[in-house]
């Protein structure tokens, strides 16, 4: 695997030093009395791909749903691309993507069509999309099946577009919320060498994952348990603080209570 190849892990603790992409501090919600999250901090470097882990239940989503300005905070603060996550809210948007598992695609129009709409979503006209989608043909091979009703595309294909449709606009920041859990091994292989040839690229992609062997390919990861982090380094740097082998047997030791 060329780009997603573990041994790099190392070189890509040091990726993207510098201004922070993500920012956060104390970042608290409550729903009644309940605390999802509670008192989060935390910040994500430029260019890092930067995995957002814990058990269900944990937090990620409704940190993700801050961060993407489509839920207020109930205490604390945070920037996105250096823009305030209360009070910037709609510019953030044009400064992420967004893909989750369920792809938010429209199954019933073409690959093409979806690209068109999602473009227009962003702002692009038809010429700036087909050049976008030019550009992205080496990294997503989208004409092979362009003409296609997107609803009858194998998962792995609908990834790709999905993909594509979050990174029209050029996003400085990706926000991938279990971007792999409905795809065969292979394509999720795949889609971790685009993720990491998006990142050698600068953007910043910030990831959920519920599998352990994805976790090794970030350059830094967070472990969230009943709405707090309790751990956050590299992959190599949690193994070797807890003796362990495995980012799983981490993080089994950290949410398994
Ligand atoms: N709108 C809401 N009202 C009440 N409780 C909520 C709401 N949204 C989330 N929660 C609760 O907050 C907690 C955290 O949910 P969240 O979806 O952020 O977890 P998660 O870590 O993303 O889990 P998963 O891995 O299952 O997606 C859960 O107990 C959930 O039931």
């Amino acid at each position: 695997m060329k780009g997603a190849d573990k041994s790099k892990n190392t070189d890509r603790q040091t990726a993207g030093q510098g201004p922070h992409a993500v920012t956060v501090r104390d970042l608290t919600r409550t729903f009644g009395d309940f605390v999802a999250v509670d008192h989060v901090s935390f910040d994500v470097r430029k260019g890092e791909i930067f995995g957002f882990l814990g058990a269900n239940g944990a937090g990620k989503t409704t940190t993700i749903k801050m961060l993407t300005g489509l839920l207020a905070p109930s205490s604390g603060s945070g920037t996105v691309d250096g823009l305030d996550i209360v009070s910037q809210r709609r510019a953030i948007r044009s400064r992420i993507g967004y893909m989750s598992q369920r792809f938010s695609l429209y199954d019933d129009l073409k690959v093409e069509e979806n690209l068109f709409f999602f473009g227009g979503v962003y702002g692009l006209n038809r010429a700036q999309v087909a050049g976008r989608v030019a550009d992205l043909e080496g990294m997503l091979s989208l004409s092979a099946f362009a003409r296609r009703v997107t609803g009858s595309l194998p998962p792995g294909q609908k990834q790709r577009l999905a993909l594509a449709c979050a990174i029209l606009h050029r996003p400085a920041i990706l926000f991938l919320d279990e971007p792999t859990g409905a795809v065969d091994p292979i394509a999720r292989r795949y889609f971790w060498d685009l993720i990491s040839t998006l990142a050698g690229g600068g953007t910043t992609v910030f990831v959920t994952t519920h599998y352990m062997d994805e976790a090794e390919y970030c350059h830094r990861l967070s472990i969230m348990y009943a709405g707090r982090i309790v751990e956050i380094d590299s992959p190599a740097g949690i193994k070797k603080k807890y003796n362990m082998a495995s980012v799983e047997d981490v993080f089994i030791h950290l949410v398994d209570r």
